[in-house]
């Protein structure tokens, strides 16, 4: 028994955003419950919501205003609930809305809260349908687009794998609409800069982030434990072909911590700040197994507060990983200038030598 997230993009579900396919969707419906019958736990996370409203109100894609946006999707929404809800029906199945937003991953008490719903949808036998609550999203609290929105679920359930279906077969070495002789990736061991530099933004009007967010996810979701899949949403059969390997670009996973925490500290809070760590500092993150020392810090890009999540990255630019502060950064900058003098010294005060305890952070190095 799998538990799978499939992530469909507006570019599976509309006709090229005009309003939903909903031929295609019964046939993806049909897969789900297949494999349902086969004994898998299947999640959806769907996007459409807005190209579902321009349909209903015969808009088209252009300059709306973000309330517009929020109209579209809330009109939208309903559609594409009322859709997978009745096609879904036709094989006894019902489904479970959950409309999530960065800020109910972010807070730990919240996250546990949509972890056990989600866990419960699943458990009565029903296939969640998830999608941000653009409604009510603005810039401060949105994820901002379903990809990492999948990734940040799939650890949520404890996903074993995640299918990010789009409108190309995978990942190609460059867009493959303007470069036509663009070869698929059909494996990926490591997300480097390298790898990162192939992803460009969307092609389309309609879908959002393109092979970037795709990559962002696969990279979330891979230290989670989960099994990633980039693969085309058309064709047949696509979601089982898709698990037994035979298309798209694979992102092998990693091992997941096992601590819960730890998995919300991955999936859940955004990062407020950068801080760089010298060279043995950040060797001994790499490594695994330590805690932040003060010492190790030479720069800080950005202000946070204690308690705050922070991105620890080498004097590269490499990120190492994310962590909870111990200080804010009006502490450490003190810190950081008067490296002759202890802590207490100092600040008038100590919450001990470390930035982030090891308890506290998520390595970002393949050696999870
Ligand atoms: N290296 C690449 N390989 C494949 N597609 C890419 C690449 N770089 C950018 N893209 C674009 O990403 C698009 C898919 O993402 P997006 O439009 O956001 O779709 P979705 O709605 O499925 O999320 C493709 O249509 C393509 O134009
Ligand atoms: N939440 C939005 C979709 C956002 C999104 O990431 O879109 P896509 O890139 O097509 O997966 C909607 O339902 O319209």
């Amino acid at each position: 028994m799998q538990t799978i997230v499939v992530k469909l993009g507006t570019s599976v579900l509309t006709n090229h955003g005009r309003g939903l396919d909903k031929a295609h969707m019964v046939d993806l419906v049909r897969q789900c419950a297949q494999l349902k019958q086969q004994g898998h736990r299947i999640i959806i996370v769907t996007s459409g919501a807005i190209a579902a409203g321009r349909e209903l109100l015969g808009r088209q894609p252009g300059t709306e205003t973000l309330a517009q946006k929020q109209m579209l999707a809330a009109i939208g929404q309903s559609q594409l609930l009322h859709t997978w809800q009745s096609l879904f029906a036709l094989y006894s199945i019902a489904v479970g809305q959950m409309l999530l937003t960065q800020a109910d991953l972010e807070n730990r008490e919240r996250y546990l809260n949509a972890r056990d719903a989600l866990l419960a949808i699943l458990q009565e036998g029903a296939v969640p349908i998830i999608n941000e609550n653009d409604a009510v999203a603005t810039t401060q609290i949105k994820v901002g687009d379903n990809d990492n929105l999948s990734a940040k679920v799939a650890i949520l359930a404890r996903a074993d794998t995640l299918l990010l279906l789009t409108d190309q077969p995978g990942l190609f070495t460059a867009d493959p609409r303007s470069h036509p002789d663009a070869e698929l990736i059909a494996e990926i061991r490591h997300i480097d800069d390298q790898v990162k530099a192939l992803a460009g933004g969307s092609g389309s009007t309609v879908g959002t982030g393109g092979m970037a967010t795709k990559l962002e996810a696969a990279s979330i979701a891979r230290h989670g434990g989960v099994d990633v899949v980039i693969s085309a949403g058309h064709g047949q059969n696509v979601i089982i072909n898709c698990l037994q390997q035979q298309t798209g670009t694979r992102v092998l996973s990693l091992k997941a911590p096992r601590r819960s925490r730890k998995l919300w500290l991955l999936a859940g809070p955004m990062s407020k700040a950068k801080v760089v760590l010298d060279g043995g500092a950040a060797a001994a993150i790499a490594k695994g197994g330590a805690s932040v020392l003060l010492v190790g810090i030479t720069q800080l890009r950005g202000p946070f507060s204690r308690g705050d999540v922070i991105t620890l990255c080498d004097e590269q630019g490499l990120n190492l990983g994310k962590g909870v502060a111990r200080y804010d950064s009006v502490a450490v900058a003190q810190l950081l200038a008067h490296k002759e003098q202890t802590i207490v010294e100092t600040l008038g005060y100590s919450n001990g030598a470390m930035l982030v305890h090891r308890d506290d952070f998520i390595n970002f190095t393949d050696s999870v």
